[in-house]
C-alpha cells in the first residue's frame, strides 16, 4: 500500500500565551491523509489555542508546524458566517461551487438553503453550512472544532460518516468534547491537561 502524505507535521512545539504558563511543551504530532486524530481535554487546556497555531494565527515560541492547504470548522456557527450575506455567496467567495449539491443531498441540508441569509439559519443548519464550505475548499487538511456540537445525535453521525468519507485525501484533525464520539471515529485520541 502507498504510503499516506503527510498533512500536517508538528515538531517539538512549545507554547503559552505566557512564559508561566505554558499550554504545550514540545509536543510533536504527525497526521496522514486518511487518518482522524482526535484532540480531548477539559475547557481551557489548549485545544483552540493549538487550532491557532496551526492556522498560523500564533506563533510558536520554539518548534515547527508544517501543514498541507487546509480548511477550518468552527465551533460557533453564528460566528462562522456573515449574518446578511446569503450562504451560497459566501461559500462562492472561498470555493468552487462545484459538486455543492451532491453534498448538500449527503448531508440533509436543504438546497434551497442556500439562497437564504445566514440570519435566517438556525445553528445545526448553519454548522453543515459550514461544514458544506470547508469540504468544497478541497483541503488536504481539515481542522474541525466540535464540528457537530450543534447538531442532534442522529444529524451527528451522519455528519461525521460524511467527514469520514472524505478520509481517503483528507487528514482530520477533530476537537470535541464528546468521549464517545471520539472513541467512535478516531484513529488516535490525543489527551490534553
Ligand atoms: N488570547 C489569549 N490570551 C491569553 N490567554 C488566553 C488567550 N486565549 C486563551 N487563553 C487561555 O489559554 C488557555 C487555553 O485556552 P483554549 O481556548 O485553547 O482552551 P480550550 O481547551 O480550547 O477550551 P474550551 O474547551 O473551553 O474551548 C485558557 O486558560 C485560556 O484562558
Amino acid at each position: 500500500m502507498k504510503p499516506q502524505e503527510v498533512v500536517l507535521k508538528i515538531e517539538n512545539l512549545t507554547f503559552g500565551y505566557t512564559k508561566e504558563k505554558l499550554l504545550y511543551k514540545d509536543f510533536s504530532l504527525k497526521l496522514h491523509a486518511g487518518e482522524i486524530v482526535t484532540i480531548l481535554g477539559p475547557s481551557g487546556s489548549g485545544k483552540s489555542t493549538l487550532f491557532e497555531l496551526i492556522a498560523g494565527n500564533l506563533r510558536p515560541m520554539s518548534g515547527q508546524i508544517e501543514k498541507a492547504p487546509f480548511s477550518q470548522v468552527f465551533q460557533d456557527p453564528y460566528s462562522s458566517f456573515h449574518p446578511s450575506y446569503t450562504i451560497e455567496n459566501q461559500i462562492s467567495d472561498v470555493a468552487s461551487l462545484e459538486g455543492i449539491d451532491a453534498l448538500c443531498d449527503q448531508m440533509g441540508f436543504e438546497r434551497e438553503l442556500l439562497k437564504k441569509r445566514a440570519h435566517e439559519l438556525s445553528g445545526g443548519q448553519l454548522q453543515r453550512a459550514s461544514i458544506l464550505r470547508a469540504l468544497l475548499m478541497k483541503p488536504k487538511l481539515l481542522l474541525a472544532d466540535e464540528p457537530t456540537s450543534a447538531l442532534d445525535n442522529l444529524i451527528q453521525l451522519d455528519v461525521m460518516k460524511l467527514l469520514l468519507k472524505t478520509l481517503d485525501s483528507v487528514g482530520i484533525l477533530m476537537i470535541t468534547h464528546d468521549r464517545d464520539l471520539a472513541k467512535w471515529c478516531s484513529d488516535k485520541i490525543i489527551e490534553l491537561r
